[in-house]
């Protein structure tokens, strides 16, 4: 049986980030996660882009352009939706997943989903760095290993 799997390896990788300004308090922290992650894997600095969009409902649109591009090995998207007094949240959630989603399967690169969805700051905040860990960072490795791994298909 042949096991593959994606190392944890920078190899010049190129990496876009499309980050939501919206409760930018909790974004701006997914962003510097993954940057640290990036950077402490040696990935150039040079090598990673930050595109800042309106909201998360703007996200899979500018992921699509990096993805399509081919300028980048893998786009990481980030942003914080939290749940507010009506349905909003769920059309935004919905569609930013989606969206995301079929990025990654028309473009064919990694495009990792590090949108936080949750019920209140609180969640959202211990997801951006503190006792749940940072979703940005999460997303960085996982990009690497996925960028890694496609390499050996
Ligand atoms: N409520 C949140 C939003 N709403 C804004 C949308 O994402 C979008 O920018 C607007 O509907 C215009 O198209 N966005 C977030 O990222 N987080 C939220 O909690
Ligand atoms: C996720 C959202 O769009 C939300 O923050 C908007 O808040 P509201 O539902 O109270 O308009």
């Amino acid at each position: 049986m042949k096991k593959i799997e994606g190392m944890i390896v920078a190899n010049g990788a190129k990496i876009g980030i499309v980050a939501a300004r919206f409760n930018e308090f909790i974004v701006s922290k997914l962003v510097s996660g993954a940057e640290d992650a990036l950077l402490r894997h040696s990935v150039n600095p040079d090598d990673i882009s930050v595109a800042w969009v309106p909201g998360a409902f703007e996200i899979p649109v500018v992921a699509k352009k990096m993805a399509m591009s081919g300028k980048y090995d893998a786009v990481i998207c980030l942003g914080a939706v939290i749940r507010g007094a009506t349905s909003h949240y769920d059309y935004v959630c919905n569609e930013v997943s989606k969206g995301i989603a079929s990025v990654s399967l028309e473009s064919g690169i990694p495009v990792m989903f590090g949108v936080v969805t949750t019920e209140n700051i609180e969640q959202a905040i211990e997801r951006a760095g503190t006792k749940a860990g940072n979703k940005g960072y999460d997303c960085a490795m996982g990009a690497l290993e996925m960028i890694d791994l496609m390499k050996q298909l």
